[in-house]
């Protein structure tokens, strides 16, 4: 059987490996850096990015999570996963938080707001329902969700957002003029993938749509496979998305 390590320090590796395992995959728990030479790919839950940052760094996790990332292995990031991976984050608590990295861009923490801010939504993702197959669009789940608002030109832009105003953190000055990698000014960057990082700002392990896991799976061949060709890496996708009202959400899964 096919096995993933998922960090367990906090968060949703629960339904992380509930998700694997109904593709047959079985997820591995992984709280030492030394569980992580056990796993050939790995998941970063969402959660709370700043207690899993110290728990992480009590555990001495950092130096073996980048050596795993620089290494090549497949890592995905989901929300404050994501935070995780990227290299640069703003909107954090006072003292900051350290960070994995890895992924070329800047996220904002809290992008999208507080816990009452948090909503469902339907994601275009043409590289996946490519990859993937099934309906044409994906149900996005954000809670207290990241923004990505640049990224370096190795990264794919697998899903965007189209923002309302009212709903992006204007008081946050870090926000403004930072979008200019969105493809307009109203949109955050919420899907990317740079060779063997995914990383998401919503939780498709939080819906019953495998598809997000499926494609995880496969980036293990595609990365030695992207690795080993002289193939110019693909453009960046692009991508539209559907718009619909955020619905006024409140996941009790997170504190
Ligand atoms: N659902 C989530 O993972 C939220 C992440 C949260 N914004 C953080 O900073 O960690």
């Amino acid at each position: 059987m096919a096995v993933v390590g998922v960090l367990a320090l906090q968060g949703s590796f629960n339904e992380h490996i509930a998700a694997l395992r109904r593709l047959g995959v079985k997820g591995v728990e992984i709280r030492k850096p030394e569980q992580l030479l056990t796993v050939n790919s790995l998941i970063i839950p969402g959660g709370e990015s700043t207690t899993m940052a110290k728990l992480a760094e009590a555990f001495n996790l950092f130096p073996a999570l980048r050596e795993f990332v620089q290494m090549g292995k497949p890592v995905w990031g989901t929300c404050a996963g994501l935070i995780f991976l990227a290299n640069e984050a703003t909107g954090q608590k006072t003292g900051g938080q350290e960070l994995v990295g890895g992924l070329d861009c800047t996220v904002h923490r809290n992008f999208f707001g507080s816990q009452i801010q948090s909503f469902e939504t339907e994601l275009l993702v043409p590289e996946l329902v490519s990859k993937e197959g099934g309906p044409e669009t994906f149900r996005g789940v954000f809670i207290r969700a990241p923004g990505i608002l640049n990224v370096g030109p190795d990264v794919q832009v697998l899903a965007d957002y189209p923002v309302p105003s009212d709903q992006v953190l204007s008081s946050d000055s870090s926000v403004e003029g930072k979008k200019e990698n969105a493809e307009e000014a109203n949109k955050v960057i919420v899907a990317v993938r740079q060779g063997n990082i995914l990383a998401t700002a919503f939780h498709p392990e939080l819906t019953a749509d495998t598809r997000w896991h499926s494609y995880f799976l496969k980036m293990g061949s595609l990365v030695e496979k992207e690795a080993s060709s002289s193939i110019v890496p693909e453009q960046v996708t692009q991508v539209s998305t559907s718009f619909k009202q955020p619905l006024q959400h409140d996941l009790p899964i997170f504190q």
